[in-house]
């Protein structure tokens, strides 16, 4: 490919719906014509043009352009928009807007040979100006690559991301294959990276495009819980996405699975197609799972009884036969699991097997999945539990570049039990990552509720192994916690049988307030937020009230929700500073909620005398309050759990959400003492029994629905789970009857 690079001095022709443009450059003292597609008008501008030059029979020596960059001089919205990206300390959009207004196409040249000038903006001094040179100094080389970003309409915060993770080399690699962002670059999928290549006028039928099309309809599965896709869905999914006509489509399927990236199978008679990490991890799965049950550990319902009459005496509950069965097998087996629904007695037994170990003096992991599970099986028990990812050492390498788990095959967990609670939560990747770190010997007792939603990420990791009936598994089905006019429990075992709650019945915790129009129904939820349920119960609305919304749009969605609920509770004023980001206005004071792991991102405690701790980690789910906002720094705070502090730049800010109102998704693994719920139309796919379930068992202490009762039956009536594809249960049976078949063979 060759490339020239000069100024188009005119244009000759251009197509303004597919931007093909036909112009004269000037280049190496020469003028040739270029033509090619062109995204913008780009008359005056100087570029760079890849491509070749070839012979038009009419018109002669062209240059055909492949792709072309846009090199400096820039417009001056790109120039104001690299000075507000949050690269340059000191200048924020309404200083950079200044800027440029006052030094126009020469701002770049003043601040880096006259910086002194910069006193004549308003609102800059000497000590502004002079930090606003440096930090441009230090970002030099990036300038054209901020531009060159710019040009292809990628946003300032993507463009610093980008930047980051690939540096000098940015263009070059963005250039050679613009897909490669949707595998480096947190955020950016196929229709961005689609978009950026159109500009650089990478072909529809481009292999790149096309593998990065598969995999995305692969991932975009995966995020919505399947670990596979049958063939023929991957190929009509992957058909719609590229709008081609499905030229070379097969083909690169076929490449990509000779060249490991995808894995073809049959399941259930049926060709599937895995993207490869859930693959490798529904595999190993399965095989870890099922050597680990297979241990025999030579000890006898007679020698554990002892044990357990002494823990039951410590307690001052007795156990049923049915709990006293769950702590049994998950003495004697490798692996258990203990399934039931809210107060059947999980946390008791969870207490009883660890008082046993004690006793036995052998040691006990125990874990959840996320922060907020952990934290409640601590104060519950009494005993440490961390974090799934915690407790596997999930850290920096070595070598500082990829973050992993440090517990694995070659460093196991050192302990006679590993205890998960809260387990349905766990999705393939991280029970492989678990299982990973589990040696032959020691038990794993799996803890949850199979009729709450299932894990956000992919696989139905608890519901598989129970429906497989390959592992030892206890299923609770009575209820203990039934205080008096407490109905909450009550409630959601009718809802799990199907069957409708029983509410709104003299004091107790459970109401329904009818409400049909969608604004009134939004205002009511507002008001019970902000005056009703405080006064009357003294409830304070940001630390115990939690608005759970089954969806992200519309009128009683997430997204309106927050505004209505950030507008009532926490206000614009003079005092409080904000920044608008993407859907959200981010207020000091204002209730959020990371909604990514982020495993660098530090923390700082600050006692009362002045002493610090840091730390890192910042988890999905995690809930915070926003404390202060720094324009000059380009950085917002928030303050989470135990008063950890965050420092969040600008561009980093795709990790927020107000969080007033969460999914019941979101709020997984989390109790609060009241719920509050819109009960809408929605789609049936999304507004199923376990997510009402889900929905009301977060409630410790009061439910509140509101809305239309049609609805709520809707959802008690709709137990069609979301089906995944998954196939651990069917690779857990097969395994078995493998195993089974071998044992006779060896019998013989
Ligand atoms: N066998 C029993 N006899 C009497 N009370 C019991 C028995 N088992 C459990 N309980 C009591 O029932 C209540 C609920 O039990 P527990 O908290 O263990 O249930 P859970 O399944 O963990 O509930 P959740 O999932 O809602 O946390 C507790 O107060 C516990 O003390």
């Amino acid at each position: 490919m060759e490339t020239l690079k000069g100024t188009i001095i005119e244009t000759i022709f251009r197509n303004s719906e597919n931007g093909y443009t036909v112009a004269l450059m000037e280049a190496d003292n020469d003028i040739i014509t270029v033509t090619g597609v062109f995204t913008a008008d780009v008359t005056s501008e100087t570029i760079e043009v890849y491509g070749k030059k070839v012979k038009h029979p009419k018109y002669g020596e062209q240059f055909q352009v492949d792709m072309y960059n846009t090199v400096l001089p820039s417009s001056l919205v790109q120039i104001e928009n690299y000075l507000s990206s949050g690269l340059i300390k000191g200048i924020g959009k309404y200083t950079a807007k200044k800027i440029v207004e006052v030094f126009k196409e020469d701002t770049f040249s003043i601040i880096q040979k006259n910086p002194e000038r910069l006193t004549e903006v308003e609102g800059i001094g000497e000590k502004k100006a002079d930090m606003i040179a440096k930090s441009f100094a230090e970002q030099s080389d990036i300038k054209e690559i901020m531009i060159f970003l710019q040009s292809h309409d990628i946003s300032t915060s993507y463009s610093v991301k980008i930047y980051k993770e690939y540096g000098k080399n940015t263009i070059n690699k963005i250039a050679e294959n613009p897909y490669r962002l949707t595998e480096d670059i947190y955020g950016i999928g196929f229709k961005l990276a689609d978009k950026i290549a159109a500009s650089l006028g990478v072909e529809k039928t481009s292999p790149y495009r096309i593998s990065s099309g598969v995999k995305y309809v692969l991932k975009d599965f995966a995020s919505r819980g399947n670990t596979y896709v049958p063939y023929e869905i991957l190929l009509n999914s992957t058909l719609a996405l590229l709008e081609t006509n499905g030229e070379g489509i097969e083909d690169e399927i076929r490449n990509m699975a000779f060249n490991g990236g995808i894995h073809i199978e049959k399941i259930y008679d049926e060709q599937v197609v895995y993207y490869v990490p859930y693959h490798t991890a529904e595999v190993n799965v399965c095989r870890d799972l099922i050597n680990l049950a297979r241990t025999d550990f030579g000890m006898s319902e007679e020698d554990i009884l002892p044990f357990l009459d002494a823990a039951q005496e410590e307690s001052s509950i007795v156990l049923t036969d049915m709990q006293k069965e769950a702590v049994l097998q998950s003495i004697l087996n490798g692996v258990t699991v203990i399934t039931g629904g809210p107060g059947t007695g999980k946390t008791t037994i969870i207490l009883s097997i660890l008082r046993i170990f004690e006793k036995m003096g052998k040691k006990v992991f125990l874990c959840a999945p996320t922060g907020r599970a952990a934290k409640r099986i601590t104060e519950s028990s009494g005993r440490e539990a961390r974090t799934i990812h915690r407790m596997l050492e999930y850290a920096y390498g070595e070598d500082d570049s990829n973050l992993s788990f440090n517990k694995n095959e070659e460093s196991p967990l050192e302990c006679d039990a590993v205890i998960v609670d809260e387990v349905s939560m766990v999705d393939i990747l991280l029970m492989n990552n678990l299982l990973r770190a589990i040696k032959r010997g020691t038990r794993l007792i799996l803890v949850g509720d199979v009729d709450q939603l299932p894990s956000v990420g992919a696989g139905n990791v608890l519901s598989d192994i129970i429906n497989s009936s390959t592992i030892k598994t206890i299923r609770l089905d009575t209820i203990f916690r039934q205080s008096a006019g407490s109905m909450i429990v009550q409630n959601a075992h009718l809802i799990n049988k199907g069957a409708m709650p029983l509410y709104n019945k003299k004091d107790c915790d459970f109401f329904f307030m009818r409400e049909g129009r969608s604004d009134d129904l939004t205002d009511l939820v507002v008001d019970l937020y902000e005056n009703r349920l405080p006064l009357k119960y003294g409830f304070n609305p940001l630390k115990d009230i939690q608005v759970l919304s089954p969806m992200k749009k519309g009128d009683a969605g997430v997204i309106e929700l927050n505004k209505k609920l950030q507008a009532a509770v926490n206000p614009p004023s003079k005092i409080k500073k904000e920044k608008l980001y993407g859907k959200y206005t981010f207020r000091v004071g204002d209730k959020v909620m990371q909604i990514k792991n982020n495993y660098q991102a530090e923390w700082k405690i600050t006692h009362k005398d002045g002493t610090t701790i840091t730390g890192e980690g910042i988890y999905n789910g995690d809930i915070g309050y926003v404390i202060f906002i720094d324009e000059t720094e380009q950085q917002l705070f928030v303050q989470f759990e135990e008063e950890k502090e965050v420092a969040y730049p600008f561009s980093q800010l795709d990790e927020l959400i107000l969080a007033y109102a969460t999914t019941v998704h979101k709020s997984q693994g989390s109790e609060f003492p009241v719920v509050i719920m819109p009960i809408v139309w929605g789609p049936p796919m999304l507004l199923t029994r376990n997510l009402f379930y889900t929905a009301i068992t977060r409630a410790k202490k009061l439910v509140v629905l509101v809305g239309i009762e049609k609805y709520m039956r809707d959802m008690v009536n709709n137990n069609k789970i979301d089906k995944r594809y998954s196939a651990l249960d069917y690779r857990l049976r097969s395994a078995v009857e493998t195993y089974a078949m071998l044992s006779e063979g060896f019998m013989e």
